[in-house]
């Protein structure tokens, strides 16, 4: 089997007496959306939070395309092209899409600031914020301001923005939060495609989405995965249905 693109061995990490993460190991392979889910308090951000480089674990590592990365933070992981995309929305609201998008390049190839207003004129870091734009469907709101998008768009730009990075893996924090049934499916399907391009580690709480999409699910109780695999074998677990699924299956 190839190696896989990121992952997780035996993470721990305490709050004082609380163990948030109990010795969890997972992976993302390549073209692959994996989900991981779990009720309320269950430690899925702070699962995140590690895999993106925000906490650093009390134990275990964390390797990314074959490097251990449990040391770098943030910035130095998506450098290496891990992008994640937030539960909450961290867009400049009162700019328009393209400057959003064209901000983000900037921010994931460190270009210094005194280029910026040079990059958002024109050049191949404007270019690949359109292209971004086009691939999740807003090429035609390009020069809309933020805060005049409807909470779907807003999604998808969050999407774009993780684009532009040229990721080689990708993160989501609840994609799907807050949007109808319209823009769950609209989504759905730019997620589905998106898994190859980059594959995707996805914590996501709607399950239709979720089992529409995963190739494999993780199922996180009081921080311990209690179980890893594809759908099927998912719904059909005992122990899963039992935490977690309830009548839900
Ligand atoms: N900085 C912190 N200090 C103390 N306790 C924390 C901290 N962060 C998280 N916790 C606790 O760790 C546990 C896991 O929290 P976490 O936010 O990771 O769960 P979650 O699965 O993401 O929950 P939700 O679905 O509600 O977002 C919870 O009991 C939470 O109260």
């Amino acid at each position: 089997m190839p190696e896989p693109i990121l992952s997780a061995r035996g993470i721990t990490k305490s709050f004082g007496a609380l163990k948030a993460s109990d010795d969890i190991t997972l992976d993302l392979r390549a073209g692959e959306i994996h989900a991981v889910i779990g009720p309320n308090g269950a430690g899925k951000s702070t699962l995140i939070a590690q895999l993106c480089g925000g906490l650093a674990p009390d134990a275990g590592t964390v390797q990314f395309l074959g490097h251990d990365v449990t040391r770098e933070g943030t910035a130095a992981r998506a450098r290496r092209g891990l992008a994640r995309t937030f539960q909450i929305s961290a867009l400049a609201m009162e700019h328009s899409v393209i400057q959003n998008a064209t901000l983000g390049c900037v921010g994931a190839t460190g270009t210094p600031w005194r280029i910026v207003s040079r990059a958002l004129r024109r050049g191949p870091l404007r270019d690949r914020a359109e292209q971004a734009l086009a691939r999740v469907g807003l090429q035609d709101h390009a020069a809309t301001r933020v805060a005049d998008l409807s909470h779907g768009q807003r999604r998808q730009l969050e999407v774009a923005v993780a684009l532009t990075l040229q990721p080689k893996a990708f993160v989501m924090d609840e994609p799907m939060a807050g949007l109808g049934a319209e823009g769950s499916a609209q989504m759905t399907r730019l997620l589905h495609d998106l898994r190859h391009e980059a594959p995707i580690l996805l914590v996501e709480h709607d399950m239709d989405a979720v089992f529409a999409l995963a190739d494999r699910i993780s199922v996180l109780v009081y921080g311990q995965v209690i179980a890893t695999g594809t759908v099927d074998e998912i719904r059909a677990h005992p122990e899963v249905r039992a935490a977690y699924l309830g009548d839900e299956t």
